[in-house]
């Protein structure tokens, strides 16, 4: 069945919007233009169809079917676009865009594309007219009017606890002004001039009703939210004056649920009721608005018709979009919805055409209808039932409260309730009583404690006034004596300043006299400066003649000079060189004698090693003989046999041994026999070895050994033994004193003669620098003469290289 509506009011549209679910339902059905739906627990049910001016998919549909309102509004009508559905339905979804992604172009509301669309049109009309556009928000919540555009005004204010309790406590007040036109007083309005504007003032409002629903317990959510684009067009042709002010209206409204579904959560009848209420307010408006109805259209019913009052006229621009959630739990809701819809299409004056025409009795699904209207009766029976027994449990725990035996369900039934408030006022009074005693007892106990602190405290005060009395005299005799000090400081003071000023005074005086006296000078010698400057210029010339005079005879001498001091130093130098050249050659020649000297006394002192060398060799062999001789004599070599005495061992020469005498060792072990000097001497020494009589001969000692008594052998074996060591000894001072000759010869003389050859070098060296540099001074003075050096005596023909 298809209730056809009938609709004089081509200003009036309804649309439907059925909002997607993500799983597969069967209760609701949609085309471009119509909506049916049918009860999902009753399989032989059948579908309600209801058509629509348009039933809007996308957003951007939903804005499509409303922008002709716009092009009116800028025409110069009002309009107002109705957000109707149960909670949940999609209505702020469709005004206001999906939540956080209000400017995503598929998510964006009706009402930013509105904004959007006006901005737009004020560019386009910008040569001739200016746009003016303000918004405002309101919220009618529990029949109170609320400004929520204000927060967006207030948005940099810190207290925001301040904000809240403002905004929870206001009611602003709906009046008519001179115009006619009905308006909510104080109301913010907001200037817009980009739809972010807009869209932040909308969110600020949401956020701040957020806010006070998560303070307050009691602060339900369902409220009709209103939002108001106003227009104003200026003539810029016509000195910018306003020729013309329209506005739209968009509006939220609250959730159309049934009140049964609203008692869910305690406190909400209150608010179900009265948004109910509202609700058939505006659907007989709208009913009358499209009966073209103008007057009886009851604006006074609620107070949202009365805001709305502007629009809702067959003049004005409405558009009612019917929101539908397909869930079906919600079958009721959404055939309510759809009810609602025909209803303010003047449904009642409308006869629905029924498919057969002729069927009479009631139409059907009527039984079912009244079936289901007594089941809601029945719940709504049990439900002001339970109220009713809550209210009394209410009303005994206030009995009991109060302490008082009266019947407050009478009382409140028979307009007790001022008995009631005065039981209250006396036991608030008598509490208020008790309390006043026991603070007038803590202040009695406080007074005491006060008042021996007070007593405590005068003491310390006494105390500290005499130690204060006596310090305060200590101080004075001290501020006493400062001050004689400072009388004191003060006269020496004075005293210096004035012998200082007088001194000032007298150097100051003298020093003006030095001053004038200078001054006094100074002036006459300016007077007489021009005879000054002109004999000093006579004196100048003069001077200058005898400058020029003077420069040319002092540079005749100095040249003189010069050239005699060249040719002395010329002379000087070659004297010199030659001095130094006879001397040098004197020094050779020295040197060379010494030299040869040196030569012949180095072989003489050879030869004279040489021969001592023999002769210790010699010696050597003698000692060796006579200790063969003792050994002889001891063994009666001399004796055919007979051992005619024995010497003892410590009066016996020893043998020269190789420890004892290493360097003579040494000596004979290092010649060899080709050395023919040595061979030669070793030759004597073997071949023509010394007898003892030979070696007593060539001492001198004449002596017959043979002949001789023990004792005097004895005797005479000590003192060979004597000789030897003494020859033995000699032969080493001997050597040492070679040694020493030979250093001395090979190093010391000759290292001697070359120092002296160098110093005299050196001498001659810093002599010919000397004549260098004065021949250079002289060169370099004439500059007329060359410049010859004379070179160092190294560089010229000498024998010895430096
Ligand atoms: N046509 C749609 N397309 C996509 N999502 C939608 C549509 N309609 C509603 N919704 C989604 O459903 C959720 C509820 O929508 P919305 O808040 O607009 O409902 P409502 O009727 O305004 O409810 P309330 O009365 O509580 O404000 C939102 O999160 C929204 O994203």
């Amino acid at each position: 069945m298809q209730n056809r509506i009938t609709n004089g009011n081509q200003n009036y549209k309804i649309f439907a919007r059925v909002r997607p679910i993500d799983y597969q339902q069967k209760m609701v059905d949609f085309t471009n233009e119509s909506v049916s739906i049918r009860d999902p627990t009753n399989k032989n049910a059948e579908s309600k169809i209801v058509s629509f001016s348009s039933v809007c998919s996308t957003q951007e549909h939903a804005f499509k079917v409303t922008e002709p309102m716009l092009q009116k509004l800028i025409e110069g009508h009002n309009s107002c676009v109705l957000s109707y559905g149960q909670t949940g339905s999609g209505k702020s979804y469709t005004l206001f865009g999906q939540e956080g992604e209000e400017n995503k172009p598929d998510k964006k509301g009706i009402i930013t594309r509105a904004v959007e669309y006006l901005l737009s049109k004020s560019q386009e009309f910008e040569e001739i007219r200016e746009f003016v556009i303000t918004a405002s928000m309101a919220e009618l919540f529990l029949d109170q009017v609320r400004d929520l555009g204000k927060a967006y005004q207030s948005r940099q204010q810190v207290n925001t606890n301040q904000i809240l309790q403002n905004y929870e406590n206001e009611n602003l007040t709906i009046y008519e002004n001179s115009n006619g036109q009905i308006m909510i007083k104080d109301l913010t309005q907001i200037s817009i001039s980009s739809a972010q504007e807009l869209t932040d003032m909308i969110q600020i409002g949401f956020q701040l009703r957020e806010k006070l629903e998560q303070q307050s317990k009691q602060f339900g959510s369902k409220c009709h939210t209103i939002i108001t684009l106003n227009l104003v067009q200026k003539d810029k042709e016509n000195g910018n004056q306003q020729f013309m002010n329209a506005f739209i209206q968009f509006v939220d409204l609250a959730g159309s649920e049934r009140i049964a579904k609203s008692l869910t959560q305690e406190g909400q009848f209150q608010e179900a009721i009265l948004i109910n209420q509202s609700l058939t307010a505006l659907s007989k408006c709208l009913t009358a608005i499209s009966q073209m109805n103008s007057k009886n259209i009851p604006y006074r019913d609620s107070k949202l018709t009365r805001i709305l009052q502007n629009c809702l006229n067959s003049q004005s621009q409405v558009a009612l979009i019917v929101h539908i959630n397909p869930n079906e739990n919600n079958f009721e809701e959404c055939l309510s919805a759809l009810q609602y819809a025909e209803r303010t299409k003047g449904v009642a004056a409308a006869q629905p055409i029924d498919d057969n025409p002729n069927q009479p009795g009631p139409f059907p699904g009527q039984d079912k209808l009244i079936k289901k209207l007594q089941d809601e009766n029945t719940e709504l029976k049990s439900k002001i039932d339970f109220i009713q027994k809550e209210h009394r449990t209410k009303l005994s725990e206030i009995q009991n409260l109060l302490g008082i035996d009266v019947d407050l369900e009478k009382l409140f039934i028979h307009g007790g309730a001022q008995e009631l408030q005065k039981y209250k006022i006396q036991k608030d009074a008598m509490q208020k009583v008790e309390t006043l005693q026991n603070y007038l007892k803590e202040a009695d106990q406080m007074i005491d404690k006060m008042q021996k602190e007070k007593e405590w405290m005068k003491k310390e005060e006494n105390n500290k006034l005499e130690r204060l009395q006596c310090r305060n005299i200590q101080l004075t005799e001290e501020i006493k004596k400062l001050r004689e000090q400072q009388a004191e400081y003060k006269q020496q003071l004075e005293q210096i300043e004035q012998e200082k000023n007088d001194k000032v005074l007298e150097t100051v005086k003298k020093k003006l006299k030095e001053h004038q006296e200078v001054i006094e000078k100074k002036v006459n010698v300016i007077i007489n400066l021009p005879q000054a400057i002109q004999a000093k210029t006579q004196e100048v010339h003069k001077h200058e003649d005898i400058k020029r005079m003077a420069k040319f005879e002092l540079e005749k001498e100095y040249k003189q000079q010069m050239d005699n001091l060249k040719t002395e130093y010329s002379k000087f130098l070659q004297d010199s060189t030659d001095q130094y050249e006879k001397y040098l050659k004197k020094k050779n020649e020295e040197i060379d004698h010494f030299i040869h000297q040196f030569k012949k006394y180095q072989e003489k002192k050879k030869m004279q090693i040489r021969d001592m060398k023999s002769e210790l060799f010699e010696l050597y062999d003698i000692v060796m003989k006579a200790f063969r001789v003792i050994e002889k004599i001891e063994n009666g070599a001399y004796s055919s046999g007979i051992r005619s005495f024995n010497i003892p061992a410590m009066d016996k020469p020893h043998i020269p041994t190789r420890n004892k005498f290493k360097n003579l060792f040494k000596y004979l072990d290092s010649k060899s026999l080709k050395n023919t000097k040595e061979y030669e001497i070793k030759e004597k020494i073997n071949l023509k070895p010394l007898q003892i009589s030979q070696f007593l001969e060539h001492n001198n000692i004449k002596m017959n050994l043979l002949d001789m008594q023990e004792p005097t052998l004895r005797q005479f074996a000590s003192m060979i033994r004597d000789e030897l060591i003494q020859v033995l000894a000699r032969e080493k001072e001997l050597q040492k004193r070679v040694i020493q000759l030979e250093i001395l010869q090979s190093n010391n003389d000759l290292n001697t003669l070359i120092k002296e050859r160098d110093e005299y070098k050196q001498l001659y060296l810093q002599e010919v620098k000397k004549l260098n540099q004065s021949k250079r001074i002289i060169s370099g003075k004439s500059g007329s003469h060359p410049n010859v050096l004379i070179r160092p005596l190294t560089q010229q023909n000498s024998r010895y290289k430096l």
